[in-house]
């Protein structure tokens, strides 16, 4: 990673033509010398101080500095652990490190088992001891043993001897022999000790340099650029429980330091996890989840990865964190088309489907159910917003059960290819445009009480889903005009319309499936009142500025477990949500997941629509709520069915009650619907056994029309 272009950066413009010819310079230090190559007269200070700053600065002294300090460093460390390792072997203090570190993983079985290894290396270290004790005795004893079984064995060598050579004086010989060899031994060692003394404490350095490099004892900064750039590196266990103990925490960095090399014993096992790892790290007592939580940046440098590839949540377990580490620039990845794009054979289904939002950070696909669920997402301008919303809601339309009245406070065509399939389509930023969203979320309230007064009548009642989307929601929140009766249609009063209307659904709709669906900016308690933060539940948010604004999106809890969209990079992220629901699937206890979600771009997002449409048979888009009474029923009839070539009448009662609920309300059945064709000589027929209306049937009965005069349908 960029270790030394920065040198290049600074480098000033080299003078275009230069008659003196400039010393020939070592490759090794021309970057960082730029300034010698010029003809430029200096002052003497000048030079002096400009060749004190190149040597200082030249990448060659600085290669050398580190140098000196690595390998001082390697041998000073190589004697740090070697003493530590004449120490451990000498001493209990393995066993009560590992004691320790089996203690601080709650382990308490291992504990026992080293305090059981501890207490044998004991006892033999005492009989050890003990038996010193008498070993000066014995070892005269044996000595004199020694040197009389020596000496007798030499004296009948030597009569061995002189008996074959019949020469008295070889009887001494073999004595003699072992005097003259030991002479020559204090000869050769008296000779080669001068040496030896003035060369061991040199040997005795190198073998510690040797064993210091070995185990890289040396800092950092002071390691070769090719050894120091961890960037990217694989996680290891030695290097999570370095980066925990460098981490600023005194408890922690004690309790790691007790531990020793078992500081590992604090990690459970490092799984892979989608484009990262993943660990559990059992906190020693006295270290508190949130103390690690709180230095996420710092956790992340030390592990040489930045902060937005380091996530940190708290799982069940008591005292215990779950790090995900990415791969280094993994996260930067395109994560892929959406399986909404590439199947063009895909349909939804609104109870029991899933809609193909994106991936969660493992690579698992993340999906979302979005049955009975009111739904909020936030986050800075420009971040995904708009495009995160649409890809659920082009889902759901591939379900053609369900109806969908929109309102795009933005209005700039990002919803456009909902025409044709939504019921409602209102788009613009205008305060006519609020006032037209406000009454239709209000309509959407009248929807909801007629479905529960049915409900009440007849419990196993269904209805058709009908998410109510509002994107770009604190236009509305923040729109200040009054309407007739004194309210304002903006603000978070009691008294304000938008505001209470959503409220409303709220509290009643899930149950008859009519859903709110909200999209907004950066949320202040302004422009997204708590209430209706905390009346959604799918809540997920794009990158945001604040902790503050994080809690407002996705609630305290969330964000106590560690959510984080404030940590997102703006501009970097687009697309990535943390997502806080029970519609998605996430790990047990776990309270928030983040999401990169698949960009469905405009093109695709017309096609999928354009199929959404071939389910439906043709829905004619209102843009606005009907405020009059007064409707041509037959003229709504042939509205209705619009390609069809013909419509079973419950589907037609269906659609003229969602293009006018209030004309076409309960009192509309079958037999209204009959009479009223009978009235202009033309009557539903039987197709495949069910109640049809045929299109040609309706067109003639306008056509012929004319001459009876118009029959009106009224509330
Ligand atoms: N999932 C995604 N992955 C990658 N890029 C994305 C993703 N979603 C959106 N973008 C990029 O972000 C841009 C803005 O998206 P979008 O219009 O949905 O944002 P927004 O938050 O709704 O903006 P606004 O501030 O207008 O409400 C898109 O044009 C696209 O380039």
């Amino acid at each position: 990673m960029g270790t030394v272009h920065h040198l290049d950066d600074h480098r000033p413009e080299r003078p275009p033509i230069s008659l003196v010819k400039p010393p020939a310079l070592d490759p090794a230090t021309v970057d960082t010398a730029p300034e010698d190559e010029a003809p430029v007269r200096l002052s003497g200070g000048r030079r002096v101080v400009r060749g004190l700053r190149t040597v200082v600065t030249s990448e060659r002294t600085r290669a050398s500095v580190r140098a000196t300090a690595r390998h001082g460093a390697y041998v000073v460390g190589g004697a740090r652990i070697v003493t530590r390792r004449a120490w451990d072997s000498r001493s209990a203090a393995r066993y009560e490190r590992m004691i320790r570190a089996a203690e601080a993983a709650g382990n308490h079985e291992l504990a026992r088992e080293w305090e059981e290894r501890g207490r044998a290396f004991r006892a033999a270290r005492h009989q050890r001891r003990m038996e010193l004790l008498s070993a000066p005795q014995r070892l005269a004893k044996g000595a004199a043993a020694g040197v009389g079984v020596t000496g007798g064995g030499l004296l009948l060598l030597g009569i061995i001897l002189a008996v074959a050579n019949e020469n008295f004086a070889d009887i001494a010989t073999p004595t003699l022999a072992l005097v003259e060899l030991v002479r020559w031994i204090v000869v050769i060692v008296s000779v080669v000790w001068g040496p030896l003394v003035t060369l061991a404490p040199w040997l005795g350095l190198l073998a510690l340099w040797g064993v210091g490099r070995h185990q890289q004892a040396a800092p950092q900064w002071a390691l070769p650029t090719s050894q120091r750039d961890t960037g990217g590196a694989p996680i290891t266990p030695s290097i999570v429980v370095t980066a925990l103990r460098d981490l600023g925490v005194p408890a922690l960095r004690k309790a790691i330091k007790e531990m020793g090399d078992a500081g590992a014993a604090m990690l459970g096992p490092i799984r892979i996890a989608g484009c990262g790892v993943e660990v559990d790290v059992t906190l020693p007592s006295g270290v508190s989840t949130n103390e690690v939580q709180d230095r996420r940046r710092k956790l992340a440098e030390n592990l040489a990865r930045h902060e937005h590839e380091v996530f940190i949540t708290i799982p069940e377990a008591a005292r215990t964190v779950r790090l995900w580490i990415a791969d280094s620039g993994a996260l930067d990845e395109p994560i892929g088309p959406s399986p909404l794009v590439m199947d063009a054979t895909m349909t939804a289904h609104y109870k029991k489907g899933k809609a193909p939002w994106g991936r969660n950070l493992r690579g698992d696909a993340a999906e979302l159910s979005v049955y009975q669920r009111h739904l909020l997402i936030t986050g800075r301008s420009n971040q995904g917003k708009t495009a995160a919303l649409r890809s659920l809601a082009l889902w759901l339309a591939l379900d053609p059960t369900v109806q969908f009245w929109i309102a795009d406070l933005k209005g700039v065509g990002d919803w456009s290819m909902f025409d044709g399939i939504a019921d409602v389509l209102i788009e613009g930023p205008s305060d006519d445009h609020v006032i037209q969203a406000t009454e239709m979320v209000e309509a959407a309230v009248e929807e909801m009480n007629r479905r529960i007064e049915v409900r009440r009548n007849d419990p196993s009642a269904t209805f058709p889903p009908l998410p109510v989307i509002v994107d770009e929601a604190q236009v509305a929140f923040m729109c200040p005009v009054k309407s007739d009766d004194g309210r304002y249609y903006g603000g978070a009063k009691a008294t304000s319309r938008y505001f209470m209307a959503v409220r409303q659904i709220h509290n009643q709709g899930r149950a008859v499936d009519v859903l709110m669906w909200q999209g907004t900016q950066d949320p202040t308690d302004q422009n997204l009142p708590k209430l209706v933060r905390e009346g959604a539940h799918t809540r997920a948010s794009l990158v945001l500025g604040t902790e503050t604004q994080s809690r407002m999106a996705l609630g305290d809890k969330a964000v106590d477990d560690g959510a984080a969209p404030h940590m997102l990079r703006q501009g970097l992220d687009r697309g990535t949500l943390v997502v806080s629901s029970d519609g998605i699937e996430m790990p047990t206890g776990q309270s928030f997941l983040t999401v990169r979600t698949h960009f469905v771009d405009d093109d695709p997002a017309k096609e999928i629509a354009h199929r959404a449409k071939e389910l439906r048979h043709g829905v004619t888009t209102r843009n606005g709520i009907e405020q009059t009474e007064e409707r041509d029923a037959l003229t709504d009839i042939a509205t209705v069915i619009g390609d069809a070539p013909r419509l079973r009448t419950n589907e037609v009662l269906k659609r003229l009650h969602s293009l006018a609920p209030k004309v076409y309300g309960d009192q509309w059945t079958n037999d209204r619907l009959k009479s009223l064709l009978e009235d202009h000589g033309e009557e539903p027929k039987k197709s495949h056994g069910v109640m049809v209306i045929h299109r040609d049937h309706v067109l003639r009965a306008l056509a012929n029309r004319d001459t009876d005069g118009s029959a009106s349908a009224s509330a």
